[in-house]
């Protein structure tokens, strides 16, 4: 305790050796040997004491030693330099002290510590005294010329053999460059990622193990996440499209095992439930050894490109399927009674803008009365839409007839129009519709009704202007009666109903169109040939065309092809009466036969180049150059299983 007045001294023994400690204790000697030998004991260690201070004094870093009771027991000389505060005054301010006969490191602390930090400086202080642990804390410490710089301030308590705290060190370091440096450093931080942040691409740093490490905010705002949601384990997933994870799996695991730049394109989950294609370039990041030590990935949407992409893809499948079938269908060829019956109606109702039902057996010429009736309408000009009803997967016909929104299910990445929106202001031809099922009949009748429909996926109605021209080699009314065909919907279609006789009805024709067919065969095959002859023709009259002018068709390309004179020759095992008087289809069937087998051949070759896939730039479709549906329908007919052109 020091007397109020009498300026205190530090302590003679600040240090807690075990001299200092044993020296601070009271001894009584019993006789004056012992009492001389602890005053020269006594003296050495003062000796001691005086050299440790000097060395404490010189060190770069001030220092103190504090009683158990945070009272200050020792300031080393560096300290009073930076302070300015005298020996004298450090202890006077102690001896001062209101709340204590002594000061303690708490008062000396307030009188130093940057207003702003002292609060905190001192409560720290507060909770490591009473604790008896080593601690640590920031303050700024005011210099003698009113300066404030960053310390750091490391107490350190010293235990006697009972585990008592006996004294503190302490030191005070002064890190204001280091401070700078780190200010610095976040500052420049801070810069790069506003820059980063303001770039409009999305931009990840990845781990290399894949891991996200980091987004810019253009990928946050996109995506609707936080920073810690972005580099949770799992958020790939929860942004990347399902059928593009096990797509890209194995793909970009491998890439960021090696040490190449590489891209992707993916599709990324928008904040409002939207799936946009991106394209992701990612950039290894080396340290100065050439080892990668990040990646960056910048994406870049791409979204609009690829519909674009899309939708001339569609395009061009749809304008290849109109260029197959406007090349196939030339000319109406026959002068039969029963065909100028036909034509006739077809004058009469192709002007106005009722709908028509083409009736008749297969390979009539239903579909081409119906591109008649198209052209010789006002809306001649317009888009002429086939739909084959039959050939359509009953689960897409809606979508196919009527279009659908982006992500109206799945798959659905893009808007997609629908046949009768391709079709405003021309004519729809709605081939085979007798196949269509129920659900499809009500979508259709309603269309019919009001002229209107909905996309799949929005309630929005699409007014549409479109001529219907429906086909169908079926006895509709025995299908109404059956209750496999609506009757509203066959008294909507069945305006005007064209019934096209079959061939044998009308064999006055054949002569003629059989030549018409056989030039044309000729010319494609660059060959001169000239009349049929009267045997031929004899048997074509007399035979009864089950396939009606398709079969006539497919019969003169095959002796086309075969025929190496100057006249055309059929060999007539391929059309045989039956027991009736009439040809049996026999060797037409076995053509057919072969026809289907060849047919076989090439879808499946071009499966087996496709690896299963049907649709697609690099589907079997695209190869064979036939719409997606024509392909899946003659693999459903032929019966090919093309889950076996798939890998694995
Ligand atoms: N009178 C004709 N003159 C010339 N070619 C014809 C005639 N009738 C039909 N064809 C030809 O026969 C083939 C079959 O015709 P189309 O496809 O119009 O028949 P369809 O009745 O619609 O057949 P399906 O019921 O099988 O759909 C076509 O190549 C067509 O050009």
């Amino acid at each position: 305790m020091t007397s109020p007045g009498s300026p205190p001294e530090p302590d003679a023994t600040p240090f807690a050796t075990a001299g200092g400690y044993a020296a601070g204790r009271r001894f009584a000697p019993a006789d004056h040997t012992a009492q001389a030998a602890v005053r020269d004991a006594f003296e050495k260690l003062k000796t001691s004491e005086a050299r440790l201070r000097r060395i404490i004094d010189a060190i770069p870093a001030q220092a103190w030693c504090l009683r158990p009771d945070g009272t200050v027991a020792y300031l080393n000389q560096r300290w009073h330099e930076y302070t300015g505060i005298t020996r004298e005054e450090a202890y006077r301010a102690r001896a001062s002290s209101a709340a204590a006969s002594e000061a303690d490191a708490t008062d000396l602390l307030r009188r130093i510590v940057h207003p702003d930090d002292a609060a905190g400086a001192v409560a720290k202080w507060l909770r490591i005294l009473p604790e008896g642990l080593p601690g640590e804390f920031e303050v700024r410490l005011r210099r003698h010329d009113g300066e404030y710089r960053w310390f750091i301030v490391r107490a350190e308590p010293v235990r006697d053999e009972k585990g008592e705290v006996v004294q503190w060190y302490g030191t005070n370091t002064d890190i204001e460059d280091l401070k700078r440096a780190e200010s610095r450093l976040r500052q420049e931080e801070h810069e790069l990622r506003s820059i980063v942040d303001a770039i409009p691409q999305s931009i990840t740093v990845l781990g290399t193990d894949g891991s996200t490490l980091y987004a810019n905010r253009s990928l946050l705002d996109y995506t609707g996440l936080t920073m810690d949601e972005v580099v949770a384990p799992g958020s790939r997933s929860r942004i990347l499209h399902p059928d593009d994870v096990e797509r890209l799996k194995d793909e970009r695991q491998r890439a960021l095992c090696g040490d190449a730049p590489f891209e992707n394109e993916q599709r990324l989950l928008r904040r409002d439930g939207q799936y946009r294609w991106f394209l992701v370039r990612y950039s290894p990041v080396r340290d100065p050894g050439g080892r990668v030590l990040r990646w960056y990935a910048t994406g870049t949407d791409i979204h609009d490109r690829k519909q674009v992409e899309e939708r001339v893809r569609n395009e061009n499948l749809a304008l290849r399927e109109e260029l197959d079938r406007s090349s196939m269908l030339e000319e109406i060829v026959g002068s039969s009674e029963g065909l100028r019956r036909v034509l006739s109606q077809v004058s009469k109702v192709a002007g106005t803008d009722s709908t028509v039902l083409v009736l008749g057996e297969t390979g009539t010429g239903k579909e081409l009365i119906a591109r008649a009736i198209h052209k010789r309408s006002r809306r001649a000009a317009e888009p002429f839409i086939r739909v084959n009803c039959a050939a359509i997967p009953s689960s897409l016909v809606t979508s196919e007839l009527f279009g659908h929104e982006r992500g109206a299910f799945t798959g659905a990445v893009q808007r997609r129009l629908g046949r009768f929106e391709a079709a405003n202001g021309g004519t729809i031809l709605l081939d085979e519709i007798g196949d269509l099922s129920m659900e499809t009949q009500v979508a259709l009748l309603r269309v019919l009704q009001e002229r209107e429909f909905e996309r799949i996926g929005s309630s929005r109605p699409i007014p549409v202007d479109v001529r219907v021209v429906a086909a169908t080699n079926r006895n509709l009314e025995a299908a109404v009666a059956a209750g496999s065909f609506r009757q509203e919907l066959f008294y909507r279609l069945n305006v005007f109903p064209i019934r096209i006789p079959p061939l044998r009805e009308r064999r006055d024709d054949i002569p003629l169109i059989a030549q018409y067919l056989i030039e044309r065969y000729a010319k494609r095959a660059r060959k001169r040939l000239g009349a049929i002859s009267k045997r031929t023709l004899d048997v074509f009259t007399a035979y009864d065309w089950p396939g009606n002018v398709r079969e006539l068709q497919n019969v003169i390309e095959r002796a086309v092809i075969l025929s190496d004179a100057e006249t055309f020759v059929v060999d007539e095992s391929w059309l045989r009466r039956d027991a009736r008087g009439g040809l049996l289809p026999e060797r037409t069937a076995s053509l057919a036969c072969t026809l289907a087998e060849r047919e076989r051949e090439i879808i499946e070759a071009a499966l087996a180049d496709s690896r299963g896939r049907v649709s697609g730039p690099s589907g079997a479709a695209a190869r064979l150059g036939v719409p997606r549906q024509t392909l899946e329908s003659k693999i459903r007919v032929l019966n090919i299983n093309r889950h076996r052109f798939q890998p694995g």
